[in-house]
């Protein structure tokens, strides 16, 4: 369960959000929508703890019955995935998904095997060991979702990740991450303009 709790976000000349309050359940998507500017990526950026030091914020962010706004952005376990999906370029495929897995996972073959199975249930086994430079935008998108989980985050936030694929693609990828999010069932909040990225169950608020 994810919680925020009375948000407020202002920079030195305004404010961007006012008492925002929301929860989301585990496999619940939430949506923020809002005109541009509004403080959609800034407020993604509090939940993660990258806030630019320009704001000042105030309320609570909770995971898991667990208070993590004031936790580093490394104990917060709160997976991101941004419009360009990000690989290393100097990895193949199967080696950027062994980079997210967490340290619990140990041993070369214990973590390979995780890989694997991921590209399995993705039916993305083929690309394991191609060169993230040769994959479409769709399958690096795809690929990168599968990244952001595999890190087993308790909860996922997505800004904008359809924004660059074509409308065939944008479908099938948001039915693949929309698979995926149930499989770990985790609350996820996707900020998009687009309100056909919206699924069917949820809840949606404008900033
Ligand atoms: N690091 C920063 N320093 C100063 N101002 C910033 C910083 N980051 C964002 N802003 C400002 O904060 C406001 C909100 O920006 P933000 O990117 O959160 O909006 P958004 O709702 O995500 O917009 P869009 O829909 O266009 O992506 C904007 O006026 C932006 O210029």
């Amino acid at each position: 369960m994810l919680k925020v709790q009375d948000c407020s976000i202002s920079n030195a000349s305004h404010s961007l959000i006012n008492k925002l309050n929301f929860t989301v359940s585990p496999g619940e998507v939430l949506t923020l929508m809002g005109p541009s500017g509004a403080g959609k990526s800034t407020f993604l950026s509090w939940m993660i703890g990258a806030l630019s030091p320009e704001f000042s914020v105030k309320g609570e962010l909770w995971l898991n019955h667990q208070r993590r706004d004031n936790l580093p952005t490394e104990r917060r376990n709160i997976g991101i995935l941004f419009q360009d999906a990000l690989l290393f370029a100097h990895l193949n495929v199967g080696q950027n998904l062994a980079m997210a897995l967490p340290a619990s996972v140990k041993g070369r073959e214990q973590r390979q095997h995780c890989v694997e199975q991921a590209l399995e249930n993705a039916h993305l086994a083929h690309f394991s060991r191609r060169d993230p430079a040769t994959l479409s935008g769709g399958e690096r998108a795809r690929i990168s979702v599968l990244r952001a989980l595999l890190a087993k985050p308790e909860a996922l936030l997505l800004d904008e990740p359809f924004s660059r694929l074509d409308q065939t693609l944008r479908e099938q990828f948001r039915q693949f991450v929309w698979q995926q999010v149930q499989q770990q069932a985790i609350p996820v909040v996707l900020v998009t303009h687009d309100p056909q990225d919206i699924p069917a169950a949820g809840q949606i608020i404008n900033l």
